[in-house]
């Protein structure tokens, strides 16, 4: 017969990236941890996110790769290519991941724990009826994609459901103008789907910097991507044929094979019982915490998606370890600074960007404090392309002595550029700084170190 309450030091909702990694790091501080998951480990990450993405986006890479060889002297032609071939062996690959996390955490001695938890009354966690309890409790069920409440919205399918697809569609309409609809809508398009991306406004990105938003949706049409630019859609109809017709705000759309929501995602903190133990919500269902990721209820603590902040993976890895080394090291001051968090856009070409805007800079400093340093230019990669690509940099420096404070830059390359430059600005480096560090030629990189 099982005890009416197992007991451990540490307790963890959701095995994805950031519980995964706080259960993990606690435990090598001696710690008897314990991870529950309802779904697959890994997350988000590793199932339906950055993983699975990343293996999309490298087949589009292969996709713009052979169109491009034929300019270098290669006999190439794309004759087909079969979606379902890349699906089978990422799923495989994953399925492979699943079993890795599962046997870290055996090796860790983490506990794991399958099923869906809820709290209770009593400051328990109930997974299949069995109650758990830890005096210290993290909460990094991360978040789940939105589809918008509209006559027929059920015919389309999320980001999920974009890792199911057996088949690269025909005629795609993605919607949104954040990171996974510019993501999904360039893997589509470059793969040869018919590819339309509708949008609320001009621009898409448009919190990030201007120079990025611009030429990230010029990429986009030059690339053979429609951008439907201030439209919305009012209804969804599957019609007999399976095919779907979109009423719109500029037009109708007809013969759509798939139909893509990518209009943001919401955290999960439904059915979990949070107003049993009194963990608090924002107004957007995010959890509430402080800088020490915190809950507003004692040894409570919440990381990753659900806080709503800076939705990545390596923050909530990062969060998760040092509540680890906080909580189980007495490490008391530790916490992830949540300034200058480099992000990459896996657009065609990708972005790569760190820090402040120039918007959000001369907000912060004032116009005449801020310098900006930019450069547009032909990356050698296209020197014997009929096809010409562009790659646009941009510093914002503050103060007089031109601290960098952001970083921008979209082009071939950029996704592997951004880490090493992210060091140096994370250490206050000065544009003096840049210009004193000797250029890699030819490169795309030195260009930043080489701006006037
Ligand atoms: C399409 C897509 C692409 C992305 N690409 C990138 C990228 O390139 N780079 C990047 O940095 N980030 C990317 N992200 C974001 C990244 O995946 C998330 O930021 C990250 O996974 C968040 O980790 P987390 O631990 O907070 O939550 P998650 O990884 O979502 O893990 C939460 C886990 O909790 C489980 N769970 C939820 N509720 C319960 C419950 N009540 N009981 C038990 N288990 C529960 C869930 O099943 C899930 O496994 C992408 C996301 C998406 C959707
Ligand atoms: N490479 C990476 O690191 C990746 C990271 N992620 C993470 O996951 C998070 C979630 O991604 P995503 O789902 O793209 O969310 P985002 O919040 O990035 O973007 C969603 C966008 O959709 C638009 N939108 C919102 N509501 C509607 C609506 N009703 N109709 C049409 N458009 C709408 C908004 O843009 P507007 O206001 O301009 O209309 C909004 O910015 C990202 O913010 C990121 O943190 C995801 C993928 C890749
Ligand atoms: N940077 C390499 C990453 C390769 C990599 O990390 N691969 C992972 C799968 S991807 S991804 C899953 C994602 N990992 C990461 O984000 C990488 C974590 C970085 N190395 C670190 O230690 O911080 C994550 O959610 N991590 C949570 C956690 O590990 O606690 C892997 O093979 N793992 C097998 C293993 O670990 O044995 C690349 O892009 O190729």
């Amino acid at each position: 017969m099982p005890p009416v309450v197992k007991t451990f030091d540490y307790l963890v909702i959701g095995g994805g990236s950031g519980g995964l990694a706080s259960a993990r790091r606690a435990a090598e501080f001696g710690v008897k941890a314990a991870i529950i998951e309802e779904s697959r480990w890994g997350g988000t990450c590793v199932n339906v996110g950055c993983v699975p993405k990343k293996i999309m986006f490298n087949t589009a890479m292969h996709a713009e790769f052979i169109h491009e060889h034929r300019d270098y002297g290669f006999d190439v032609e794309l004759k087909r290519f079969d979606w379902s071939v890349v699906k089978k062996s990422r799923d495989a690959y994953i399925k492979r991941l699943n079993a890795i996390y599962e046997s870290n955490l055996d090796k860790s001695k983490v506990e794991r724990i399958v099923g869906h938890a809820t709290f209770t009354d009593d400051r328990c966690v109930e997974v299949n009826g069995q109650k758990y309890s830890a005096p210290k409790i993290l909460i990094a069920t991360g978040g789940r994609p939105v589809i918008p409440n509209i006559p027929g919205a059920e015919h389309g399918i999320s980001s999920d459901g974009f890792f199911e697809l057996d088949h690269l569609p025909k005629k795609v309409v993605v919607v949104g103008a954040g990171y996974i609809a510019v993501e999904l809508a360039g893997i589509f398009g470059a793969l040869g789907a018919d590819t339309s991306i509708l949008i609320r406004y001009d621009q898409v990105l448009r919190t990030f910097d201007s120079m990025i938003s611009t030429s990230v949706t010029n990429n986009l049409e030059s690339g053979g991507v429609k951008v439907k630019r201030k439209t919305q859609i009012s209804s969804v109809t599957k019609e007999s044929d399976g095919s779907l017709t979109l009423e719109t705000t500029t037009g109708q759309i007809a013969g759509v094979t798939c139909l893509l929501w990518a209009i943001g995602r919401v955290p999960n903190t439904d059915n979990l019982g949070l107003d049993k133990v009194g963990v608090e919500l924002d107004s957007h269902k995010n959890i509430l915490v402080d800088e020490y990721q915190n809950t507003k209820v004692k040894d409570i603590y919440a990381l990753g998606d659900v806080c709503g902040k800076a939705l990545l993976t390596p923050v909530a890895i990062a969060a998760g370890r040092r509540l680890a080394h906080r909580v189980f090291n007495n490490e008391s001051d530790l916490k992830l600074d949540y300034t200058n968090i480099p992000t990459v856009v896996f657009s065609h070409p990708p972005v790569g960007t760190i820090g402040l805007t120039e918007e959000e800079a001369v907000r912060e400093y004032g116009k005449e404090k801020i310098k900006v340093y930019t450069t547009n230019f032909t990356p050698m990669y296209y020197a014997v392309l009929e096809q010409k690509g562009k790659c646009s940099m941009k510093l914002v420096c503050a103060g007089p002595q031109e601290k960098v404070v952001g970083l921008h830059m979209v082009g071939q390359g950029c996704d592997e550029m951004l880490q090493g430059f992210s060091v140096a600005i994370k250490m206050g480096a000065t544009k003096a700084q840049f210009d004193n560090t000797v250029a890699i030629h030819p490169t795309s990189s030195e260009e930043l170190v080489t701006m006037r």
